[in-house]
């Protein structure tokens, strides 16, 4: 707003998107809501210039302001391609059906085929963008990405930024590493292009980013194949990028009780109006606001939500069972600043192995300052945990003061995700009575069920809530429990991995697919909840299962059955 010293314009959405949007809108009054998935819509090419898709289409009959089910079709199949036929099928070259050394601790045959199939499944997912989004890029939402992807399936057909993290550890255990720096490079192409990496590699997803773990690839990729000259192409992007996170709308500053400035993160994104992917859903949504600006205000909550990657939870609502409660934008998250301190590690240290001393100094500082910010802000020494940071004082303030009531005491997955940089973001040192505590406070926290983590305790029919546990979750918190130091830390990581694992197996027994998420509640259940039908493929799955499966092994006599 014109009174704040940030600036936060908005994107501008492109002639393209607004068409396929008035599509999407038109065609749900006449296929009406059940199975209805708008996303569909803007992903869909055109196969002539929309000058003359629009002119067709204004011309369509209407019946009582409706097109007709069949002049809807006949339409669809006249101008436009498939959705997903702009991203075509590629073979990974890089792909054997057995890697050398695959797998060498899974002694178990059930588990060693079952993982086979599992890390066949990168041969599914695996995409480049079609040689006719080169040729018309007006004619398609797809970007141009340059190199192969991994995509993580059905509804989701094209790169995702936090997806790939796991895609990546996964592909690593394939020891696919040309395909995972194919993914760097597009998200470092992507970065070149916008300034951040995009929360999907499409255009109406340009206003806002996904939780910032670009530089964890490239180090993930480098602790493989000390690839150097990788990292040096790498670097300048990484650096762009953590500009991005650091300053203007995202940068929130805190004075602690001692009067200790604090520069944290916040996710926000540059959009006010219905995420097009999900406009007809937002519209329903915004229309209990009443006046525009309200509904504005709504709209940048939802798509800020989106760039968290927890879309949707109750985590962001002052009112867990009410989603336009949404408070995206007044939170400083945990975990976006978990993430943003590795950044700091990872370019320091990368910064040093390529001989530039003044940029290792100078995130090396930026690290500890931000270690600093993270125990004072969100470490919560009665809980035992990390709590999100609420800001309740006015949002154009250049520095909010710190009161402990706007911890949020509310327990989320993400509430222990610093342990994923355990003893340095922790601040906590080697002190294990620390580290004791936080493992209790975490089995009593109710986050661990039969199945895995859930990602948080309030069932509100929202996807990043009860009963689900999603992949990325379940990995952080067991990397960060297994790099503890503590033997009861790496021996609680092992007994969540194979909960996991089995739910993983079993599901897939049953339904011939790995999920997006599962139901934690028992073991072999898949997940449910939120906006869209939940999916198969899955990217994240997969990769999760197989690096879980590479740092725990399974042995020869334990079941991979599901105890019951
Ligand atoms: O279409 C609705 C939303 O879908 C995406 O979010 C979900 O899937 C992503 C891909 O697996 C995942 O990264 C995200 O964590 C999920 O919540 C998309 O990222 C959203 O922007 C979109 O509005």
């Amino acid at each position: 707003s014109s009174s704040c010293t940030v600036d936060d314009r908005t994107y501008s959405t492109t002639p393209l998107v607004s068409f396929l949007q008035r599509l999407q809108s038109e065609a749900l009054k006449t296929l009406g809501p059940s199975s209805f998935d708008p996303k569909f819509y803007v992903d869909l090419p055109l196969k002539k210039d929309l000058s003359l898709t629009e002119a067709a289409f204004w011309k369509l009959p209407r019946v009582k302001g409706i097109i007709p089910e069949n002049y809807l079709h006949r339409f669809l199949e006249a101008y436009f391609d498939d959705a997903g036929d702009d991203m075509v099928y590629t073979e990974p070259e890089d792909f054997v059906p057995e890697p050398v050394e695959f797998l060498p601790k899974v002694f178990n045959p059930k588990v060693r085929v079952w993982a086979l199939e599992v890390h066949s499944l990168w041969k599914n997912l695996s995409r480049r963008v079609s040689d006719n989004v080169k040729k018309y890029p007006e004619r398609h939402t797809l970007l141009p990405l340059p190199e192969p992807v991994i995509i993580p399936g059905s509804r989701f057909k094209e790169v995702y930024y936090w997806d790939s993290y796991w895609i990546i550890r996964g592909l690593l255990v394939s020891k696919m590493y040309d395909t995972a720096k194919a993914i760097v490079n597009n998200l470092v192409w992507l970065v070149d292009a916008y300034g951040h990496v995009l929360n999907g590699a499409r255009v109406y997803y340009a206003n806002r980013s996904q939780p910032p773990l670009l530089s964890s690839m490239v180090m993930e990729i480098y602790k493989r194949t000390g690839d150097l000259e990788f990292v040096r192409k790498s670097l300048p992007s990484l650096m762009k990028e953590y500009t991005f996170w650091i300053s203007g709308i995202h940068k929130v500053m805190i004075r602690d009780l001692h009067g200790h400035k604090h520069s944290l993160s916040r996710y926000y994104a540059r959009w006010n109006k219905p995420r097009p992917e999900s406009a007809t859903i937002d519209v329903e949504s915004a229309s209990k606001f009443l006046n525009d600006s309200d509904k504005e205000a709504f709209y940048r909550e939802v798509a800020s939500t989106a760039e968290t990657g927890w879309d949707f939870s109750s985590r962001w609502m002052s009112n867990s069972f009410d989603l336009s409660t949404l408070s995206t934008t007044s939170i400083v998250p945990v975990d976006l600043n978990t993430y943003l301190y590795k950044v700091e590690l990872d370019i320091a240290f990368f910064a040093q192995q390529l001989g530039d001393i003044k940029t290792h100094e100078k995130f090396f500082k930026a690290s500890k300052a931000r270690q600093f910010a993270i125990r004072s802000i969100f470490w919560n020494a009665e809980m035992n945990q990390w709590l999100d940071y609420w800001i309740r004082s006015k949002d154009c303030e250049d520095v909010h003061q710190f009161e402990a009531r706007n911890q949020n005491d509310r327990i989320f997955a993400s509430n222990f995700i610093p342990m994923w940089n355990w003893k340095h973001a922790s601040g906590l040192g080697e002190n294990n009575i620390m580290v004791e505590r936080i493992l209790e406070s975490f089995q009593k926290s109710g986050l661990l069920q039969p199945a895995g983590i859930v990602t948080s305790l309030s069932n509100n029919g929202q996807q990043w809530d009860f009963p689900n546990g999603w992949s990325p979750l379940q990995h952080l918190i067991i990397e960060g429990l297994s790099n503890s130091g503590s033997k009861a830390g790496w021996e609680l990581a092992q007994d969540i991995a194979v909960r996991w694992i089995r739910t993983n197996y079993a599901a897939y027994n049953t339904t011939g697919a790995m999920h997006e998420k599962y139901d934690v509640k028992g073991c072999g259940k898949v997940g449910g909840g939120g906006e869209y039908k939940p999916q198969t493929g899955f990217g994240w799955s997969n990769g999760v299962v197989l690096a879980l499966l590479e740092e725990f092994g399974w042995p020869f006599d334990r079941d991979i059955e599901c105890r019951s």
